[in-house]
This record gives structure tokens, C-alpha cells and sequence, in this order.
């Protein structure tokens, strides 16, 4: 079943309807030795029977090999192309190169899954000519294991690039980008290099010296040195990045010359190694100023054959038509797209397990790469990377609904079921900065939107109620499961949220059940349901908190918001029979932000205990001259302190700190900021409450400054 293949194949024909031939027990081989050796390995595994004297025979070999003379006009003229011929007695792979041999293997191993092999012709190719992903979010670094089992499932989906960039890998980026990697950390990087060959995989090393590059040539010959270090360690594709820095790192000429100079000087000059990738410090169009001519710049003077990453309209967008034609021409060359999903180190108490959808159709000759940056969570991303694989290789065929389920298929076969009706519910983002948001809930949508224009309406209680059963049962099965240990590690935390999610909901629904019935039981559930608010919350505030976007949200987009509004509709609806003050407040977020930043407008506000979080950036900001950032609150109160961080020295003078009670009348309050520190301090007067309090760039012209913390300190 063609539609089975991952990725989907671009051309399948049955050869006679209907004719299968069994996978052979043993067989003959026929290949030109040492000419595929990945290919000829993967064979080895997926059918060890090799014997000398059976009638059946596979042969295996790359154009031009004397083995697969016979198939050669077949075989498709693309890199990393292949055909496949199986007949009664013979299997052909014939690879248009040695990946391409690999990855015909790796859709043998798939049919002989299936069992039975039809006869039949496959003629494959890729659509990209570079898929797969960047290790290139903040956060916590993958594990070496967890690399060492991407770089397998990037073999087995015909993914062929890995690039290296960790932004918290002190070896990749500032302070020790000139340094050699330690002994320990050298030996992981060449078994992951070997572990990538095998796998067919291009481990590309990416440097990020931006933060404190100096234009001298000392600092040239260190990169290359690096580099060449990185060579002996068996390295063969290089990138260098340029992304969230300012200052002298962002000239474009340096960088163009700099990038020149490594091509001419080091890439050429070896012959074994892929294109110099880079990653602009403009990397996407709504930061981008043409006139500036940063873009133009690199365009005119980059050689060639020097790739150029691009994220897209915005540093989390899916990619399109209109995007690339934007692009391409100003950089004189087609983008390669470093697409920002699933990574969440923006919105970190939310996994992103939906479908991946809304990149185009029919644009794969715009592009000359696309590779994913992930999650921190390697084994959770494999959801995505599954699709991004499927995607990369067959634009046109692609299908986000059908890869979403064979890749939760392929992750946790035993549990499918479940991890689907988990993931369902564990998608969106929530609100965020960059404003990118995706479905969840999707199928529940419907009878949600029911239940919340009529909770009495009795179809969409018992729908939602199932739901919430199913949800609670695939939470405790995966908690309980051993199939893959890594992923449950992971989504630990999220599966007992979205276990309480279960019974929550169910709780609700069956208090809108009891509400004409006895008052014991409506009580029981209300108990309950405010028990399970509780231990939601407690959740939320305990763990996998970070100092970014602390917490743990299942079901944030339509899910968990319904079911508290029908908890306050039926809890107040009770308290009005029964003259009673039940709460009715099932959760609220007294902080309000509002900010004419661009970047900071949508950023989150959330309280913790006794502190008031501004969600921080990873980006450079924007700050114009005058804007301002505002958090209000519902009741008055006392804030103590203000503790901030704008990544930078000398800069609180630019910016004025304001308090207010009732937003007419505002006090300044004095910032202070130690020499050569970027922590800026404020203690607030408590001698009157507070609902407003407002920073402004006053200095007059707009400042570019990171948004690293942003946090109140309340009076208990
Ligand atoms: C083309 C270059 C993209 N460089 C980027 N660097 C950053 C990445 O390190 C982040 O993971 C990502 C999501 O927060 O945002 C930008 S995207």
C-alpha cells in the first residue's frame, strides 16, 4: 500500500495487479562491493539471510555500477533518487548515488513491514534537496543519546541533514567558540558524525560567533581553525550563524567577507564537503529594512554557492509562495528555510504535538533547504519531524491529518490510540509573542462550542463527557507505559495535567447533570471540581518550571477555557437556586500587559506566588522612542520591587519606571543599574496601592536592548 510509504514515494505501478511474492527467507546479492556500503549494512539488517546458491536474488547498486547496468535509464536523474523493481525472483535498488541506494532500502524495509511484497516499480526522489533539522533552539541541549536516535529516524525517513547549533552549547557560541571541544565532548560529536554516515545523514557543525566576534584577522584564522579542528573530527558540512545579536557582529560586510573567506579558504579547498550554510542576523521579513541593504548586501556579495537560512514573513511563520518571492531575490539565491516548529523555547509550558500544515504546495523549486527547529524534547518532536520529513520529500502529495497519525503510528505503535487522543489536546501554543498559533481540540470543537452557548444542551454534555473519559484513560495508559520510556520522561509532566484535565471536565458536566438533582451529589462533584482546580494549579506552579514560561498547559485553547466557563455558568446557576455563595471563579489572571512595543505587545503576564512574570524574548528588541511597557492589575496592590533585565550595560537612563492607582496621576520611581551589570533594579514605595505601572523609552530614538527578565515583586 503505496500510501503507507513514508515518505510517499513519488512515482508507484503495479507491475501485474493483484501479484505479491513472498520476502525472501534467504537470497543472492549482487552488488559492486564497497559501492553503497550505508545501503548495503541497512540491507544486511533488514534481511540477514544472505546464502550463495537460492534462486532469489536482490540487487543493490548506485548509476554506473556494473550490478544495476540493466536498470540504469530507470533509475531517476535527481540526487538522493532511486528505483525499485520487484518481481518474482528479484529485487532491484538502484540508487541514482549511494544515498540514493540507502533510501530505496529504507522503503524496502517498510513494504517488507507490511508484509507481502506486490510487484511493482517505485521511481523516488526528493522534492528539497536539504530536509531535516537544526538543533538550534534555547533550552536545554539534546542528550547525546536522544542525537544519537534522531540521526537514526532521520535515516529511516530520509532526512539528510542534522545541523549542530545549540544556542547553549558554549562551544558553538560565545565565550568558547575559539576553543577545541573538551576530550569527552569531541569523542560524542565524532560518534554522532559516524552515527550520521550511517544513517546518511550530513552532521553539519555550526558556529554562532556573532555575540563578540572582533573584524581582526586573529579572530578569522580562530574560526577557521575551529573549523578545521571540527574537520579532523570528522566534520563535513559547516554553517555559520549570525541570528539575535547586536552591535559589530551585525555588519554585513564583515560577515559577506568573513563567509567569502572560509568558502574560498577552507570549503573549496576541501573536496569532500557540502555548501557553507549561514543564518543572517535579518532573518525574517518583519525585520527586515531593504533599504538598509543588509539583505541586499549578502545577496550581492556572498558567493554562490554560500546557502542563506530564512525563517519566513515573521521568526515563527509557515512558508509560502509570496514568502519566497519576497526573499529569493534579494538574497540572489533560493532561501533555505530554517522553519521555526516545533520548537516552544518561547512558550515552554506547552507541548506542540498537532498536526505540522499551513507551509504551500508546488514551492519546492523556490527553496533550497527546509530543515525544523524542534523542541527541546527530543523524542516528543519526532511527531513533527516525522511530517517535516514527509513534507520535504513530496510537497504536492503531502497530507498534515494522515502523516500526523502514522507518525504518532510509527512513535508508540502499541499506544497510538492514546498518544492521539493525548495530542489532540496538546497543541496550541497559547498566546505568545510571536503570535503564531495552531488548532487543538479539533474534533471536540463543535460539541464545545455547543456546550458553551448551552450547557444544558444534552448531545454535547455526553460528547464532551466521553472525551474527557478518553482523555483521562490515554493520560494514565501512557503514564503507565514502558514502549518508549524516553517520550512518557517527557511528557511527564503534561500527562498528569492532562489526566486532572480528564477528570475535571468530567466533574463539570456531571454537576450540570446533578444540577436539578440531589443536592449531595451536585456538592460531591463541586467539591471535587474545585479540588481538581486546585491540583491543576499546583501543578502549574511546581513543575517543569524555567524563567521563561514556567508551568504546565494541556488543552489551553478551547478544552480547559469551556469547561471553566461552564464550571462558573453551572456554579452560579446553582448559588442562584439555592441562595448559596459557592466560588465561581474558576481561574483568573488579575495582570493585564499592554505594551506599543512590537515585539513585547502580545508577551505574557502571569502571576506566581509572590512574583509577576513578564514572559522573556530570546530576540534583540526593538524599543522606539516613547513606547512604553504597561502591566495593570484588577485589585490594587503593593508592589515592593522591580527586578529587569535588558541584556545590556548603561541603559537604564534611557527609560523611565511610573507608577499609578488609578492611571491618571503617575509617579516616577528611580532605576538603578550597577556599572558594566545589565540587571536594572527599582524599589517601589508601598506607602500607597497600585494598579498601573509603566516603563518608557524616553531617551528619545529607539533602542535595541534584549527582554531577559521583567519581574514584580508583590507585598504579601
Ligand atoms: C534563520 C535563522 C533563524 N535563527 C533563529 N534563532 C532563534 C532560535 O534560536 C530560536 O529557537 C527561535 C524560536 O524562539 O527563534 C530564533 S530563529
Amino acid at each position: 500500500d503505496a500510501s503507507l510509504l513514508q515518505p510517499k514515494v513519488q512515482e508507484f505501478e503495479l507491475s501485474q495487479n493483484e501479484k505479491t511474492v513472498a520476502v525472501p527467507s534467504s537470497y543472492q546479492l549482487v552488488l559492486t562491493e564497497g559501492s553503497c556500503p550505508h545501503a548495503a549494512e541497512a540491507l544486511k539488517q533488514l534481511l540477514p539471510n544472505k546464502q550463495e546458491k537460492t534462486e532469489f536474488k536482490i540487487i543493490l547498486g548506485k548509476k554506473g555500477d556494473k550490478a544495476v547496468k540493466k536498470y540504469a535509464k530507470k533509475i531517476p536523474s535527481h540526487k538522493e533518487g532511486y528505483y525499485i523493481e520487484v518481481d518474482d525472483h528479484c529485487i532491484v535498488i538502484a540508487g541514482a548515488d549511494a544515498r540514493g541506494a540507502f533510501y530505496g532500502v529504507q522503503t524496502l524495509a517498510q513494504m517488507v513491514r507490511q508484509g507481502d511484497l506486490s510487484l511493482c516499480t517505485i521511481e523516488d526522489y526528493p522534492d528539497i534537496a536539504f530536509r531535516g533539522v537544526v538543533e538550534g533552539f534555547y533550552g536545554t541541549p539534546w542528550s547525546h543519546e536522544a542525537r544519537m536516535r534522531q540521526l537514526a529516524f532521520y535515516g529511516r525517513n530520509k532526512m539528510n541533514t542534522y545541523i549542530y547549533g545549540p544556542k547553549d552549547d558554549p562551544y558553538h557560541s560565545s565565550p568558547n567558540w575559539r576553543k577545541p571541544y573538551p576530550e569527552k565532548e569531541a569523542a560524542q560529536i565524532h560518534a554522532l558524525i559516524e552515527q550520521a554516515a550511517r544513517n546518511e545523514v550530513n552532521f553539519v557543525w555550526a558556529i554562532h560567533p556573532g555575540k563578540d566576534i572582533k573584524w581582526t584577522e586573529a579572530d578569522r584564522d580562530a574560526l577557521i581553525q575551529k573549523f578545521e579542528a571540527m574537520y579532523q573530527l570528522g566534520v563535513r558540512s559547516f554553517a555559520v550563524f549570525f541570528d539575535d545579536i547586536s552591535g559589530d557582529g551585525t555588519d554585513p560586510v564583515r560577515q559577506a567577507e568573513l563567509l567569502n573567506y572560509i568558502d574560498t579558504h577552507f570549503i573549496q579547498q576541501k573536496h569532500d564537503v557540502t555548501p557553507l550554510v549561514m543564518c543572517p542576523t535579518e532573518y525574517n521579513k518583519s525585520w527586515s529594512d531593504v533599504k538598509g541593504g543588509y539583505l541586499t548586501t549578502l545577496g550581492k556579495m556572498l558567493n554562490p554557492s554560500i546557502q542563506i537560512m530564512w525563517t519566513g514573513d515573521r521568526v515563527i511563520a509557515c512558508i509560502d509562495k509570496p514568502t519566497l518571492d519576497w526573499i529569493n531575490p534579494l538574497i540572489q539565491r533560493k532561501a533555505y528555510i530554517w522553519w521555526n516548529f516545533p520548537v516552544n523555547d518561547y512558550v515552554r509550558d506547552h507541548l506542540l504535538l498537532g498536526p505540522v500544515y499551513g507551509n504551500a504546495k508546488g514551492i519546492q523549486d523556490e527553496m533550497s533547504g527546509f530543515v525544523s527547529n524542534p523542541m527541546e524534547h527530543a523524542e516528543s518532536s519526532k511527531i513533527s519531524l516525522y511530517s517535516v520529513a514527509d513534507y520535504t520529500w513530496n510537497l504536492d502529495t503531502y497530507d498534515s491529518i494522515q502523516s500526523w497519525k502514522h507518525a504518532i503510528q510509527d512513535l508508540l505503535p502499541q499506544k497510538a490510540a492514546y498518544l492521539e487522543t493525548f495530542a489532540t489536546h496538546c497543541s496550541d501554543l497559547g498566546t505568545n509573542g510571536h503570535g503564531f498559533r495552531r488548532d487543538e481540540s479539533v474534533p471536540l470543537q463543535p460539541m464545545l462550542k455547543v456546550l458553551a452557548q448551552d450547557m444544558n444542551a444534552s448531545e454535547a454534555v455526553d460528547s464532551v463527557l466521553r472525551e474527557c473519559m478518553r482523555l483521562e484513560t490515554a493520560c494514565d495508559v501512557l503514564l503507565a507505559d514502558n514502549e518508549n520510556p524516553a517520550l512518557i520522561h517527557e511528557m511527564r509532566p503534561w500527562l498528569k495535567q492532562g489526566k486532572l484535565l480528564g477528570e475535571y471536565g468530567q466533574c463539570v458536566l456531571q454537576m450540570v447533570k446533578a444540577l436539578n438533582g440531589k443536592d449531595a451529589a451536585f456538592m460531591t462533584y463541586y467539591d471535587r471540581a474545585r479540588a481538581l482546580q486546585t491540583l491543576m494549579y499546583e501543578l502549574d506552579m511546581t513543575e517543569n518550571q524555567n524563567p521563561y514560561q514556567p508551568g504546565v498547559k494541556v488543552g489551553s485553547l478551547i478544552l480547559l477555557p469551556t469547561l471553566n466557563q461552564v464550571y462558573t455558568q453551572v456554579t452560579s446557576t446553582y448559588n442562584a437556586q439555592h441562595k448559596t455563595h459557592l466560588e465561581t471563579k474558576a481561574e483568573y489572571n488579575p495582570y493585564t500587559l499592554t505594551s506599543d512595543v512590537p515585539q513585547l505587545k502580545t508577551q505574557v503576564v502571569r502571576a506566581r506566588h509572590q512574583y509577576v512574570n513578564v514572559s522573556p524574548s530570546n530576540e534583540v528588541i526593538k524599543w522606539p522612542a516613547g513606547a512604553m511597557l504597561q502591566i495593570a492589575v484588577d485589585q490594587p496592590v503593593r508592589f515592593e520591587a522591580l527586578t529587569m533585565d535588558l541584556g545590556t550595560p548603561r541603559v537604564a537612563s534611557q527609560f523611565t519606571l511610573e507608577v499609578s492607582s488609578e492611571g491618571q496621576e503617575w509617579k516616577s520611581v528611580s532605576l538603578s543599574q550597577a556599572a558594566e551589570k545589565t540587571e536594572i533594579t527599582a524599589s517601589i514605595p508601598t506607602d500607597t496601592s497600585l494598579k498601573f505601572i509603566r516603563l518608557t523609552n524616553k531617551s528619545g530614538q529607539e533602542t535595541q536592548v534584549y527582554f531577559k527578565k521583567f519581574t514584580l515583586k508583590v507585598q504579601k
